[in-house]
């Protein structure tokens, strides 16, 4: 019988579910080294965010089938690691949307009106009805950074209480965000002009520290800010010394960027500061939810079955799967690089599918191509099952095209994602081994594979360019994996595609563009 391990808290209905085909063993608290000694005799792992799943913890997990993660973020996952052992690593993308939303709401009001500390003093025996004069949210701007499940829902919610909307989000249309009640803004103009600055975006490398004392002094004095969706997206320090120098006035954190919250100024603050340990998802109702949902896919997964809400492998027959696969992970590649490239909010994908790839399984690829797309701005609340809703209600319009004739390679996919900022294109084929490559980029020729972090630059075709740009990078100690040109014709504009070894260090994007020749320039993380 299989087995399963609990390593966080988990509502008894998804134990019960479990039961059902597995013995279940729930192990709370365990410590890296331990979990680490026992995964191994375990089919299955389910969490919440208090596990760490590390690539050591996931290696030494050899019988390891699926890791579920009962909630949206697995971000405590190393979801790269679990892919490369064809570990399926699921989510409940909705389960504790209403929950997560409500604490935001609660938080807004238990800051406008002081009530934790009210009720302490009450508590305390005082009866002080001084100290506590609060603020309405009647009529005030409310500013939600992120427009998604739990964003649009603190904004439904606050336009019932009268308050006006603001709301920055770089991958939702203006007609969305109108449905939505709100006014879509640029985030320093919400900045600028909210009294409440609520947070519900996942933690990305773009998001990392986005309020920090730069922006934190962008903002009105009076303002509150509410982070229920991840640590880090504050710089804490940042933000208690705004607090303590009166720039702000007030925050209601229940994320952090260290969790359990250690050592930190924000406990020595005042009224002014609401501190919650991860609640957001902490009712009765959403923890039956995602205990209810992420079971039953960890026992269809274990019953041979595929997953409904898988971040990383799709839930597909097993025979299916085997042969689409290499062209799902094709397609999601493209989708991730091209969604980088055209920037901004993408309005239109066209989809050619080419030579042995056009058949009438396209499905799967065109569901991984957008999920790649859609990766940049749901992370991993976007999978293989939403994909293609997410990509309905953001307002994308797909266009797909199918062409059996076969060109230079059996089968290749091309995308071209038209967006705010502008056209790109890819394509890409599988050599060999069924090795991705990306041959094409915005209509010029190469041949290269793809790899995690990847510059390219539009230039003109001429001598010495290659070797200005490479000195350029190695005076920023950016080392090159590996380097190639493509071009239409001889001294006319070209492509270059660089292989590099870590992320383009900040700002060095704006020294390449200076150098003569080059047009433009992109980096890209796949
Ligand atoms: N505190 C808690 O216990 C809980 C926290 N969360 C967290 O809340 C966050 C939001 O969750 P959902 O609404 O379900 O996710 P979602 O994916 O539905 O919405 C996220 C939204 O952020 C937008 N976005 C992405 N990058 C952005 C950027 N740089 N600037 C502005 N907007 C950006 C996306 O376009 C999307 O609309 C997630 O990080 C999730 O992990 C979710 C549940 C409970
Ligand atoms: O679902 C999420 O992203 C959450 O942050 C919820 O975390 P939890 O399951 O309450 O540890």
């Amino acid at each position: 019988m299989s087995k399963v391990l609990v390593s966080d808290s988990i509502d008894q209905a998804g134990i019960d579910i479990l039961s059902q085909v597995a013995t279940v063993d729930v192990k709370l608290g365990l410590k890296p080294a331990e979990l680490i000694e026992i995964i191994g005799e375990y089919d299955a792992l389910m969490i919440r965010s208090s596990t760490r799943v590390t690539q050591e913890i996931i290696e030494a997990g050899t019988q390891l089938k699926i890791i579920g993660r009962a909630g949206v973020g697995v971000d405590n996952v190393d979801v790269p690691a679990a892919t490369r052992r064809g570990i399926v690593v699921v989510n409940s993308p909705e389960g504790n949307t209403i929950a997560a939303a409500e604490h935001a709401l609660a938080m807004i009001l238990a800051l406008s009106r002081h009530i934790p500390d009210a009720n302490a003093s009450v508590k305390r025996g005082a009866w002080d009805r001084n100290s506590f004069v609060g603020a309405e949210v009647y009529k005030k701007t409310l500013g939600v950074v992120g427009l998604g499940k739990i964003g649009s829902h603190v904004a439904a919610v606050a336009k019932t209480m009268g308050m006006k909307l603001l709301a920055y989000d770089p991958f939702i249309s203006t007609d969305r965000a109108e449905q939505l009640g709100c006014q879509l803004v640029e985030l320093d103009l919400l900045f600028q002009q909210a009294d409440y600055i609520t947070l519900h975006i996942p933690k990305t490398p773009e998001t990392t520290h986005l309020i920090n004392a730069t922006t934190l002094a962008k903002m009105k004095p009076t303002a509150r800010i509410i982070n229920c969706a991840r640590g880090g997206i504050i710089d804490e320090v940042a933000l208690a010394a705004a607090l303590k120098a009166g720039k702000i006035g007030g925050a209601a954190l229940d994320v952090f960027e260290s969790e359990p919250l250690g050592e930190s100024e924000l406990r020595s603050l005042g009224k002014e500061v609401i501190l919650t340990p991860h609640l957001g998802a902490s009712t009765a109702e959403a923890q039956v939810n995602v205990a209810i949902d992420v079971a039953e896919q960890i026992r269809d997964v274990l019953l041979g079955l595929p997953a409904r809400s898988a971040v990383n492998i799709p839930g597909l027959g097993p025979d299916v799967l085997e042969e689409l696969k290499p062209y799902m992970q094709l397609a999601e590649t493209l989708g991730n690089l091209v969604g980088q490239l055209a920037g901004g909010r993408v309005e239109v994908l066209n989809i050619r599918l080419q030579g042995e790839l056009a058949t009438n399984k396209s499905q799967p690829l065109v569901v991984a191509a957008l999920k790649g797309l859609l990766y940049q701005a749901l992370r991993e609340r976007v999978n293989y099952v939403n994909a293609s809703i997410e990509a309905k209600e953001r307002g994308i319009r797909v266009i797909e095209t199918r062409d059996a004739s076969i060109r230079d390679y059996a089968g290749t996919l091309h995308l071209e994602a038209t967006g705010t900022l502008g056209t790109h294109s890819v394509t890409g084929a599988l050599l060999g081994e069924r090795e991705i490559h990306l041959t094409d980029v915005d209509g010029f020729p190469i041949n290269v594979p793809p790899s995690k972090y990847m510059l390219f630059t539009l230039h003109r075709d001429m001598p010495g360019i290659i070797g200005k740009l490479g000195s350029l990078l190695g005076s920023f100690n950016v080392n090159i994996a590996s380097m190639q040109v493509g071009r239409k014709i001889v001294r006319g504009d070209a492509v270059m595609a660089l292989s590099i070894d870590d992320p383009l260090p900040e700002g060095i994007l704006n020294e390449i563009i200076k150098v003569p020749g080059i047009r433009d320039a992109y980096t890209v993380t796949l």
